[in-house]
């Protein structure tokens, strides 16, 4: 197991957000996060990043605990993040974006930059270099001069993975990736997802509600609903599962998007 989340619980005063939560995920496995709004998704994510401290549980990263990290050092262990609204720098160009993300990983310190070293400009070069790589992996090359702000949505979240990627990860979390998506950017995105897997060995874990983008990449699902693990497995054990559809369904807010997109995807 790439990371095991074991009794996971976090409480907000008298809220318990997410309640003795425990899944494994598989080296270069892509493992889903399902479940109806406020069932404790994000906090999963925010308690796995470090940037929510856990009231009790583990959080293992190649067996090692990561829980109660900073979140900076979890970051450091390879683990990176994108968010349910997209947080580029707007007024900066997509390549500069994703400079900023390989940043990190520089070697080159204050002085070599200022005395332009040949190992600075080498860094700078082969930073440029992947970073370009990164833009054309995720299918928006010819976007690397454009200011964030200025491409359409779609491109703006395929810009976040690409920034996350410049980060060397291990493990990609990515909340709601296909937020905002119609249906054939959604199986593009599937796409994208696939190849992060396969061509770059990336464990992916997702908050999704778009349940065809869902069932068609996922190796396992874990619904939480009010913070608990209401079901765990593969996609077609999920999507038979009367438990889940009850919980989707028996939400007051039915007649959002994520129900009626898993009734759509039963065929019901
Ligand atoms: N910082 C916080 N302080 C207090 N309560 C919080 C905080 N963060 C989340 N919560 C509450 O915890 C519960 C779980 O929220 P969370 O955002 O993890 O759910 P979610 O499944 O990601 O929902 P959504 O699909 O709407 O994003 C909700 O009731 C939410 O209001």
């Amino acid at each position: 197991m790439l990371l095991e989340v074991r009794g996971l619980t976090k409480r907000f005063g008298g809220l318990l957000a997410v309640d003795q939560v425990s899944f494994g995920v598989k080296h270069a496995a892509v493992h889903a996060i399902i479940g109806p709004n406020g069932a404790g998704k994000t906090s999963v994510f925010n308690c796995i990043t470090s940037f929510e401290k856990p009231t009790s549980g583990v959080v293992l990263l190649d067996g090692a605990r990561i829980d109660g990290l900073a979140p900076h050092v979890v970051a450091a262990h390879r683990v990176a993040r994108t968010y349910q609204n997209v947080r580029l720098f707007p007024h900066v160009s997509a390549l500069d974006n994703v400079l900023i993300g390989r940043h990190r990983l520089l070697k080159a310190g204050i002085w070599d930059a200022i005395a332009g070293t040949r190992r600075f400009r080498q860094e700078q070069a082969a930073a440029l270099e992947v970073a370009r790589e990164l833009l054309a992996f995720v299918g928006i090359s010819h976007r690397g001069d454009t200011l964030a702000r200025n491409m359409p949505y779609g491109d703006q979240r395929r810009l976040e993975i690409a920034r996350a990627l410049a980060t060397d990860p291990r493990l990609l979390l990515l909340d709601e990736p296909a937020a905002g998506m119609n249906p054939q950017e959604g199986m593009r995105l599937v796409g994208l997802i696939q190849r992060i897997r396969e061509e770059r060995g990336v464990t992916v874990v997702m908050i999704e509600h778009h349940m065809r983008v869902v069932m068609a990449v996922s190796d396992r699902i874990t619904v939480l609903d009010r913070g608990h693990v209401l079901a765990e497995g593969r996609p077609a054990e999920i999507h038979a599962d009367e438990r889940v559809i009850a919980a989707y369904l028996g939400t007051p807010a039915a007649d959002d998007r994520p129900p009626s997109d898993f009734r759509e995807v039963r065929g019901a």
